[in-house]
């Protein structure tokens, strides 16, 4: 292995306890910041998902609010529990875990949210927000990604990003965040409709695997010294396979690991919305 390892674990960890001082301060100022979250169905991740989220808010002082509902639960059933949210006081922000399971739309469910109570950064307005330019609630996984690069000096400025995946949580969102002028990244997004990935990954300073496709990104289409940010997540006998051939090890100069390395990052990031939502309310 020559690559440094973009470690998303210690940084999440280091995050996590600079956000447990703003809630000490928001709670000094009678503020306590809350977390919401929908969980609909039974399927597993899912669930680990959302009990690490509880989990991380107790450890920064963040209150939780979970609603569950089974996977027979329809559509209403869903609306009912968001418009619920939208109404609750204690809730500085909340999500909605996804996938849905099959049968649900995803869409109607985001639009109904509240954005000023929207966590995930994932509603419309945050979504148009963030092509604006206006300051709101950024999805977690991307903003993880540049955190993690940032505490780890890697230059955005100027750099040739290619993104493998066009899901909702990673892919459509991440361009518009390192397009922004602060973040000056080039950016380019692959999906199963690109006619040759290999020729754009090896283009690339910083490439971010998002397809869902085992070990997609290969060695020979790797850059020397680019940064590999490996976000897929496929399970074989109960383990994590990511996207990113662990050849790449050899030829990258930056690589965030998987576990390990973006998933704690958008656990931390969540954590940041919901503390930027709570201190925007109490005007600091
Ligand atoms: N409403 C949302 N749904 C989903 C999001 C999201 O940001 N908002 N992202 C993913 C799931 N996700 C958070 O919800 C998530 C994925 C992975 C991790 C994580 O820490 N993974 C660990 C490994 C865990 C394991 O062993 O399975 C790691 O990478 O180290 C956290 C959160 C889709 N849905």
């Amino acid at each position: 292995m020559t690559a440094q390892i973009l470690d998303g674990k210690a940084t999440a960890a280091a995050i996590k306890s600079e956000l447990a001082a703003r809630v000490a301060a928001l709670k000094a100022k009678g503020v306590t910041p809350g977390l919401g979250t929908v969980l609909v169905g039974d399927d597993p991740g899912s669930r680990w998902y959302v009990n690490g989220k509880h989990k991380d808010c107790a450890e920064v002082g963040i209150a939780s609010i979970q609603r569950e509902l089974p996977a027979t639960a329809t559509q209403e059933d869903v609306e009912n529990v968001v418009r619920e949210l939208n109404a609750d006081p204690t809730c500085t922000g909340y999500i909605v875990q996804l996938p849905l399971p099959k049968g649900l739309d995803q869409n109607p469910v985001l639009e109904l949210m509240d954005p000023d109570k929207d966590a995930d950064g994932l509603h419309p307005t945050s979504l148009g927000r963030l092509a604006l330019g206006i300051d709101g609630p950024l999805p977690c996984t991307p903003l993880g990604i540049v955190e993690l690069l940032r505490r780890h000096d890697v230059e955005i400025n100027g750099a040739e990003v290619v993104v493998v995946g066009r899901g909702i949580t990673v892919g459509r969102s991440i361009g518009l965040l390192l397009t922004r002028r602060s973040e000056n990244a080039t950016v380019t997004l692959c999906h199963t409709g690109t006619r040759d990935l290999g020729a754009h990954l090896r283009k690339a300073d910083i490439i971010v695997a998002a397809a869902g496709v085992p070990h997609l990104v290969k060695p020979e289409d790797v850059k020397p010294g680019a940064a590999v940010l490996d976000v897929g997540v496929s399970r074989s006998e109960g383990k994590i396979v990511g996207d990113v051939h662990p050849g790449v090890a050899e030829v990258a100069g930056w690589i965030s690991p998987n576990p390990g390395g973006v998933g704690p990052m958008t656990r931390a990031m969540l954590l940041n919305n919901i503390v930027e939502a709570a201190e925007r309310r109490a005007g600091i």
